[in-house]
C-alpha cells in the first residue's frame, strides 16, 4: 500500500492526526493501528534516549539518525521536530537537509532561543522575529523539494501574548512556510482565535500535550475548530512509561512475568509485530 505525500493529504481539509513515535518500533506499532502521519518529538527523544527532560540537550545528529532508523521502517510521511534548528540559519539549513535526506515529510522549526525548552514548562524566551524569518527562508532555501514542508511554530504566547504570537505566525507565513504551529494555546477561545486567522490559508496544527497549557481535545472537535493537524507528541513516552513502572513493580515483587502475561505479548507476538517471519523468509533467498 503507498501513502498518499502529506501534502496531498493536506490539500484535504479533514485533520491529520500523528501520534508521537520516537524510535522505530514506536513507529511500527502506530502504523500497524491505523495511523496516517507519524509526529517525530524531540521531547520524547529526550524522555527515551537520554531519560531527561525537553530541554535542548537532544542533538541534530541523535534526532537526524532516530529519523532514519524510523524511515527504514515506516512508509507513513513523519513530522520531525527540529526544535531551533540547533543553532543560527546555517545550522537550520544542515538540519534541514539532513532531515530531508533522512525521509522527513515536514520538518518543524521554532522560534525560541538556543537551548530552547518544552512549549509546556515555564521560563522560555524567543529569539527576534526577524531572525526567525531569517531562519525560515533558510530552510525553506535548503530543501531540495517542495514535498518537504517546512513546519513553523511560534513559542511567543507564552512570552509576548497571543496577538503578538499570531503577527509573528503572520511573518512567517509569509516566508513561504506551508504549515503553522501556535504553540501553547491556553484556551479553547485562544484556539478559535488562531483558526480563525489562519485556518483558511494554511494547515495550522494543534499540539496536545496531557498536563500541558493547551486544553485536551479529540481531533474532531480541533478539526471543528479549524485545526488540519493534531498531534498527541508525548503521550506516547507517558504511557510507556506507566506500563514500565507497572511491569517492573510486578516482576520486582512476584520475581517472575507470569502475573504480568495478560498485559504483555508473548515471544511469537512482538515477532509478528516486528515482522520476524517475512525476515527469515528474505533471508532464505539468499541462503
Ligand atoms: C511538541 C514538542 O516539541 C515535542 O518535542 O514533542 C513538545 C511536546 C512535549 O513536551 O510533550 C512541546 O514543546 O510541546
Amino acid at each position: 500500500m503507498t501513502n498518499p505525500s502529506l501534502k496531498t493529504r493536506l490539500a484535504r481539509h479533514d485533520i491529520v492526526l500523528a501520534p508521537g513515535v520516537y524510535d522505530a518500533l514506536s513507529a511500527l506499532v502506530a502504523e500497524r493501528a491505523g495511523f496516517e502521519a507519524l509526529y517525530l518529538s524531540g521531547a520524547s527523544i529526550a524522555y527515551t534516549r537520554l531519560g531527561r527532560s525537553d530541554v535542548g540537550l537532544t542533538t541534530y545528529t541523535e534526532v537526524a539518525d532516530t529519523l532514519a532508523r524510523i524511515t527504514e521502517r515506516v512508509s507513513l510521511p513523519v513530522i520531525v521536530d527540529a526544535d531551533t534548528g540547533f543553532g543560527n540559519a546555517l545550522n537550520t539549513q544542515r538540519t534541514v537537509r539532513g532531515f530531508e535526506r533522512a525521509g522527513a515529510a515536514m520538518v518543524q522549526i521554532e522560534d525560541q532561543t538556543f537551548p530552547k525548552r518544552c512549549g509546556h514548562l515555564d521560563g522560555k524566551a524567543v529569539v527576534p522575529e526577524r531572525e526567525m524569518v531569517g531562519k525560515l527562508k533558510a530552510a525553506l532555501d535548503a530543501r531540495t523539494s517542495s514535498d518537504t514542508l517546512i513546519l513553523a511554530r511560534t513559542d511567543a504566547v507564552a512570552v509576548e501574548g497571543l496577538e503578538a504570537a499570531l503577527d509573528r505566525a503572520e511573518a512567517y507565513l509569509a516566508c513561504g512556510v506551508d504549515a503553522l504551529f501556535v504553540e501553547a494555546l491556553r484556551s479553547p477561545e485562544q484556539m478559535d482565535a488562531a483558526c480563525r486567522r489562519f485556518g483558511d490559508r494554511v494547515p495550522l496544527l494543534a499540539n496536545m500535550v496531557e498536563g500541558g497549557k493547551t486544553p485536551i481535545q479529540d481531533a474532531d472537535a480541533l478539526q471543528k475548530h479549524g485545526f488540519r493537524i493534531a498531534i498527541f507528541p508525548g503521550g506516547t513516552a507517558r504511557a510507556v512509561v506507566h506500563t514500565l513502572q507497572g511491569y517492573y513493580a510486578s516482576l520486582h515483587q512476584h520475581r517472575t512475568t507470569q502475573p504480568w502475561r495478560s498485559q504483555m505479548l508473548d515471544f511469537e507476538e512482538l515477532n509478528e509485530v516486528i515482522g520476524t517471519p517475512d525476515l527469515i523468509r528474505n533471508g532464505q533467498k539468499y541462503e
